[in-house]
Order: structure tokens, then C-alpha cells, then sequence
């Protein structure tokens, strides 16, 4: 996701300072034009806005608190906008540190996966500091084809959760269709054909049905994220008294996945759950 946002920045003439823990992965970047920080410290340094585009949690965490992390070199005049998809928790912990050094903050987490990334049409979901917020638009217009301001830190952590929590039950019900088409002596395909014609026609179905059907699972987004993702929603059920008896499902099954390997396929191979 962060290749494929600094490459848009990149293209639409923004001037971007990369990093990455492993820093090979900065090349194809480098022959785009970015610049290396050798540290987040380091990008923090050079550049007035940073984001940050992490697997979770405690990467988010890591890249701020630890040695050469991003809280070394924040300051008044500087902007951190972290756009992984953690909790609200870890968001609020990094913008009190962020701000306590007089720096300002906006989480962002986005809707959309590897290919509305290349095309600059991710959904930001950004709550936190508005005047970093208003700052920081025309880069988000580059990088999304529409991006909400949610208010308080925390709203946007929370909306994608909320959204990626139906996002992963649904992949389960539609897995569990088409094994149910299959072995009840359907046509799978023609079950999509249904589906993309009826009131619950959407664009994953449409995208990964195909695929799905021949067991092929290109990574866009990939299963682990989307399991930490379920299991962060299914704790804000649990802070809200917000019983989730699908949603909790969903996560075991993409649990039993990842137990099977499957956690850098896309998360459609939750799917092989059902034959295994
Ligand atoms: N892929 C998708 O379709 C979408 C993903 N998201 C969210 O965006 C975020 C990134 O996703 P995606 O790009 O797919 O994930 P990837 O797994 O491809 O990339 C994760 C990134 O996090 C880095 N990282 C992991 N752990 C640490 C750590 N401890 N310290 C420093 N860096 C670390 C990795 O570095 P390294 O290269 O060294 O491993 C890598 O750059 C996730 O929060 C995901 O949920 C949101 C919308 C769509
Ligand atoms: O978080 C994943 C997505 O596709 O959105």
C-alpha cells in the first residue's frame, strides 16, 4: 500500500523521502524518484508532513517510540499522518506523544485495496488535527477519490474497523455460497452471474469470485491484515457491550487460515478453509 500511495504522490509532482524497515524495498521507489531516510527519524527530519503506512498495531507503535522512530525529530511546524488500520487506542497513544512535542496529527486508515491505491482512488477515513486535515488535502486528493474528516482521534481508526469487520463477514458468507452452489450441484459461475444482478451485487464478489472459484488468491489484502482487523473490531464490540456472533465466526475462520499458511494470500483464501 505505502509503494503504491508514494508512487501517486511521486507521479503528481510531490516531492517524497521514503523509508522502510527493510530498506531494499525503497528501490523501485528511488528509480521513481523518491529520496531514502536511512531512519523514520531521519524522514521526519527532512520532510514538513510524514505518513506512515504500517502492517498494525505495533508497528505503528515501533516506528514512533522506538530508537531513530519518528518521535526523535517531531516538532512544532511538522505534521504525522499515520494511515495504517489500527485501534483507536494505538492512534490516541501516538497522537498524545505526537503532540506533546508540539507536532501535529491525523489518523487517516483507508478503504480500498492494492489496485485503488495505484489508481489514487482509495476512501480516507481521517480524524484527529483539522487544520493538519485541510493542510494535508491535496495530497489525499491524489492519493483517494474521497476522503471523510471524522472529528476526534479514533473515529477513523474506528469507521474502518466497523467497515473491514462487515467487509471480512461478508467474504465468509460469500465463501460459504459458493461452496454451498458447488456441492449442491450448481454452477458457481452462474451464481455470480445471480449475485452481480441482484441488490447485493458489489464490487469484491465481482472481483474475486472468479479467482476464488479456481482456488487462486492474488494478494491485494492480504488475510493477516484483515484477521487483526476483525480481531480490533470484535475488542470495540467488546468495549461497546456489542454483541458480533458473526463477525466472532469470521475471525475464527480467518484464524483457522492463517493457521493453515494462507496469511499472505489475499484474504479471499479464507475460502479454502471450507475444504480443508
Ligand atoms: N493491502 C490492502 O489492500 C490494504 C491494507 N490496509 C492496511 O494498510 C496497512 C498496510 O497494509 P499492506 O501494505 O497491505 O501491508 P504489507 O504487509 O504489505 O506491508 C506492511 C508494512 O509494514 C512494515 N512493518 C511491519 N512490521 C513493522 C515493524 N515492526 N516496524 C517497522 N515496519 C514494519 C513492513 O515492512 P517490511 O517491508 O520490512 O516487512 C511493510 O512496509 C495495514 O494496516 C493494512 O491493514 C488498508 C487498506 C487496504
Ligand atoms: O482494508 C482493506 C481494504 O480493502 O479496504
Amino acid at each position: 500500500m505505502g509503494k503504491a500511495m508514494a508512487v501517486n504522490l511521486l507521479r503528481h509532482g510531490f516531492k517524497v523521502t521514503v523509508w522502510n524497515r527493510t530498506l531494499s524495498r525503497c528501490d523501485e521507489l528511488v528509480q521513481h524518484g523518491a529520496s531514502v531516510g536511512e531512519t523514520p527519524a531521519a524522514v521526519i527530519k527532512k520532510c514538513k508532513y510524514t505518513i506512515a503506512m504500517l502492517s498494525d498495531p505495533a508497528a505503528a507503535l515501533s516506528v514512533v517510540f522506538d530508537k531513530h522512530g519518528a518521535l526523535e525529530q517531531i516538532c512544532g511546524g511538522k505534521g504525522y499522518i499515520d494511515m495504517s488500520t489500527v485501534d483507536a487506542d494505538t492512534s490516541s497513544q501516538i497522537s498524545q506523544v505526537i503532540t506533546s512535542k508540539g507536532g501535529s496529527f491525523l489518523e487517516a486508515p483507508v478503504s480500498g485495496s492494492k489496485k485503488p491505491a495505484e489508481d489514487g482512488q482509495l476512501v480516507i477515513l481521517a480524524a484527529g488535527d483539522k487544520d493538519l486535515y485541510d493542510q494535508v488535502v491535496p495530497a489525499f486528493d491524489v492519493l483517494g477519490k474521497k476522503s471523510f474528516f471524522l472529528g476526534q482521534i479514533g473515529n477513523g481508526a474506528k469507521m474502518k474497523l466497523v467497515v473491514n469487520m462487515i467487509m471480512g463477514s461478508m467474504m465468509n458468507a460469500f465463501s460459504e455460497g459458493i461452496v454451498l452452489a458447488d456441492k449442491s450441484g450448481l454452477d458457481p459461475h452462474t451464481l455470480l452471474d445471480v449475485l452481480d444482478l441482484g441488490a447485493i451485487a458489489n464490487p469484491m464478489f465481482k472481483m474475486k469470485g472468479p479467482a476464488m472459484i479456481k482456488n487462486s488468491y492474488p494478494p491485494a489484502f492480504p488475510l493477516k491484515h484483515q484477521q487483526k482487523d476483525m480481531r480490533l473490531a470484535l475488542a470495540l464490540g467488546d468495549e461497546n457491550a456489542v454483541p458480533m456472533p458473526v463477525a466472532a465466526a469470521a475471525n475464527e475462520a480467518f484464524k483457522k487460515a492463517r493457521s493453515l499458511g494462507l496469511g499472505d494470500h489475499d484474504f479471499s483464501a479464507v475460502f479454502e478453509t471450507l475444504s480443508k
